[in-house]
């Protein structure tokens, strides 16, 4: 917001900096830039400064009084070093006016407000303490940046005595010169920040001095690449400031030290020692973490990420739009990503395994993410995800340790469910919790059986996430038959079975993905198939082996349908997986007149997959047989979207799972159709779609990905572009399928957006 256009009125009259070199110059340059203020005044000891802020046009007037610098003020930032705030507040308390509002930007708060405290007297609930975290390695006025605060952090920390208007008002001051702002509690900004800036801080002076006092130091200097430069640029920083930063935060700086020191021991252990398996555990986890904060810095979406601001508020989601335009058509071969719901389950049982299995294939989407941090945070020491390929060193059936917090699940409904079955059988307690679309769907299903079998499981309201489970719990073998076609209800019984006594068995209303029975036999646990009945026996070992996890056919959905609907397509999909409880969509789409054809058959671990090959093909209008819905219970999203550019009419019907998916696939799809012109009529348990020439428009995906990735494709057929809203969940499943798409010829464009679902 420059200052520009229709003159508004200013945030503030009058604004005293004191203190004018990076931070101080930096906010008055902001302020003058976007107009925040009518006079901006400086107060500083030096008469230099004070005449290079009025050479570069930062302040209108200065003053070394302090007192006088601040008087008519109705805001005053000080930004001088933490250990002289006091003297600095108490030198300027004299002028201050009544309703002046006092900031400062000092990187320490429960030391500065102890100081503020005692300096400004009945004057202290105008204080309100903040940080605004930015910086160069630069110091000084002449380095005064007019941007330095824009999409960086700038935490306040109001006592309680904090006057909440007067924190309100340098909040807007803040987000005006473009910070995001939150608020934290002083010490826990204090112990934050030893951790996270102080430390490191700390670490780089430490190393350079450290190694600059032995004799033999410009021969390290000189061979010192880039790893030396890296991990030490901030030692570059400004003596006397982290000095008083050292001192100020002492204690909070001396505990993370001393967790420091921890850390460094058990690496140093496991160095003397050879134990590989605790060095690969710290740089493994160390990856990962390191994963998860750069996604969270960069507002990528991410599951990680966002569980990290589900718990902390500490960063605004990306929520991307995608903009597809009209026309084009697919060709080529591409690979889609691996299958999801075998890469949740290998994940699952490698870690359950004895031995050490490697995986290829593994989706790098963040529902397969959550599946294998959660197995991390139960102490299973996991290797990559690096190209697909995952090393997970089994810890045997009962070898998983206590998570240290909930386990989060993101998007996931699989992980969840099959988690809490997996988890009923464990000697302690887990908490599983997802996000905001995971957190409505129902968990029930799996809690109902479960308790049956002896676990103890709460959910939260409504029988929704979050779901308590109580470890040390006898669980029996049941026979269960499944209330509704569902493998996740049928897997969670299946894997809590592992741990009963007896004999555990499911009977199932229609055949469902079968691969945790198939996963099962692989890891040479039996599993009793007759008919729609699978059994298995608890107690078994599983014994770790390779596994290959085929290219997900729920993702190559999209392109079949794509391929399908826009002329002149052809496009080949190889190492597609093709079990026969997942291809319905291949059965829909060809009834529907769709040419797929499947190429070189094969078995790979025990799954059968193929490549496959799409033309385009006029489709007509179907209805869609019952018998088929839990086989394709995933694709219909895109198979809505082949029904609308089919011929004549598609009635689908016995689908009342898609009601509690990622969003009500249903309705969600319903109203998407409805902003392109679709005709359609929505009944309580499917859809019928007219299909025919249709509009562009604006969908709201609802955060769900297939229905995102299912109105990119529509865009083929659409006469006008069509604008798909919240996006981020595409890497749930499908992580890089916009560029995927856009190489097959989908026009295609990804727009960042700042919506939180
Ligand atoms: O077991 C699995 O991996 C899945 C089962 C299905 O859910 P339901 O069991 O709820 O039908 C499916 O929708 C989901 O994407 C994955
Ligand atoms: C329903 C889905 O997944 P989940 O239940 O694992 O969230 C899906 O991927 O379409």
């Amino acid at each position: 917001m420059p200052l520009m256009s229709a003159p508004r009125p200013p945030l503030f009259q009058r604004v005293a900096i004191i203190g004018l070199g990076l931070i101080g110059g930096s906010l008055a340059a902001a302020i003058r830039e976007q107009g925040l203020a009518r006079t901006v005044v400086a107060g500083s000891r030096s008469t230099r400064t004070l005449e290079q802020g009025l050479a570069l046009g930062l302040i209108d007037e200065g003053s070394q009084d302090l007192a006088v610098a601040v008087r008519g003020a109705d805001l005053v930032f000080v930004a001088t070093p933490v250990s002289s705030m006091g003297a600095v507040l108490k030198a300027l308390r004299p002028g201050l006016a009544e309703r002046a509002i006092v900031t400062d930007g000092g990187s320490v708060k429960g030391a500065v407000i102890a100081e503020a405290r005692r300096a400004l007297g009945d004057h202290f609930p105008r204080f309100v303490p903040g940080h605004p975290i930015a910086g160069k390695e630069k110091s000084g006025v002449e380095a005064a940046d007019a941007g330095l605060y824009r999409q960086h952090r700038v935490i306040l920390t109001p006592t309680p005595d904090t006057d909440p208007s007067a924190t309100a008002r340098v909040s807007a001051l803040w987000a005006a010169v473009g910070a995001e702002v939150l608020e934290m509690a002083p010490d826990h900004h204090d112990r934050v920040l030893a951790e996270t800036s102080h430390l490191p801080h700390l670490l780089a002076f430490s190393l350079v001095d450290t190694l600059a006092r032995q004799g033999d130091s410009t021969e390290i200097f000189r061979y010192a690449a880039g790893g030396f430069r890296d991990f030490t640029r901030i030692a570059s920083s400004d003596p006397v400031m982290w000095h008083d930063i050292f001192r100020e935060n002492r204690d909070a700086v001396l505990e993370a030290l001393a967790l420091f020191r921890d850390g460094i021991d058990r690496f140093q252990n496991a160095i003397e020692h050879n134990d590989d398996e605790a060095l690969m555990g710290v740089m493994t986890r160390a990856n990962a973490a390191r994963a998860h904060f750069l996604a969270m810095n960069e507002r990528t979406s991410y599951t990680r990420a966002r569980h990290s601001d589900d718990e902390t508020g500490m960063t605004q989601q990306s929520n991307p739009t995608f903009l597809a335009r009209p026309g084009g058509r697919l060709n080529g071969r591409l690979r889609v990503p691996g299958d999801k719901s075998m890469s949740h389950r290998a994940i699952m049982l490698a870690s359950l395994a004895e031995g050490t299995t490697t995986v290829e294939g593994f989706l790098e989407g963040e529902d397969a993410l959550a599946t294998l941090q959660a197995f991390r945070d139960m102490g299973v020491l996991i290797e990559g995800p690096h190209h697909g390929q995952v090393i997970v060193h089994g810890v045997g059936l009962h070898g998983l340790k206590a998570p240290g917090k909930p386990l989060y699940m993101g998007n996931s409904g699989t992980s969840m469910r099959l988690l809490t079955g997996l988890l009923a059988g464990q000697a302690f307690d887990t908490e599983l919790t997802g996000d905001e679309s995971l957190s409505k769907r129902p968990m029930e299903r799996v809690a109902g059986p479960l308790r049956e079998m002896g676990a103890r499981i709460d959910t939260g309201e409504g029988g929704r996430p979050p779901v308590r489970i109580h470890g040390g719990q006898t669980l029996k073998g049941i026979h269960y038959p499944l209330p509704m076609a569902s493998a996740q209800v049928k897997s969670a019984v299946l894997l809590a079975g592992l741990y009963a006594e007896g004999e555990t068995s499911v009977t199932e209303p229609a055949p469902t993905r079968d691969h945790t029975e198939r996963m099962l036999g692989g890891f040479g646990v039996p599993v009793r198939r007759d008919g729609a009945t699978s059994t298995v026996a608890g107690g078994a070992r599983l014994a770790a082996g390779p596994l290959d996890v085929p290219a997900d056919i729920s993702s190559a959905a999209f392109f079949l349908v794509g391929a399908s609907i826009a002329e002149g397509s052809e496009l080949t999909l190889p190492h597609v997986g093709v079990n026969p409880t997942r291809t319905g969509v291949i059965d829909i789409l060809k009834l529907m007149g769709a040419d797929i054809r499947l190429e070189n058959p094969r078995d790979s671990g025990g799954e059968p997959v193929a490549d496959l090959v799409v033309r385009s093909a006029p489709l007509k209008g179907i209805e869609i047989p019952r018998e088929l819905v839990p086989l394709a219970i995933d694709e219909f999203p895109a198979i809505f979207i082949a029904a609308a550019c089919a011929q004549g009419e598609t009635v689908l019907r016995g689908a009342e799972e898609l009601r509690v998916k990622e969003s009500d696939r249903i309705q969600v799809m319903a109203d998407g159709l409805a902003a392109l012109g679709v005709e359609h009529e929505v009944y309580e348990d499917g859809i019928r779609i007219v299909g025919g020439p249709f509009g562009g428009g604006e969908v709201d995906s609802h955060g769900d990905h297939r229905i995102a990735m299912s109105f990119a494709m529509a865009a083929l057929r659409a006469s006008a572009p069509i604008t798909i809203r919240r996006c981020a969940n595409v890497a749930t499943s499908f992580p890089g399928f916009a560029e995927l798409a856009r190489g097959a010829g989908l026009d295609l464009e990804v727009h960042a957006s700042k919506e939180n679902e």
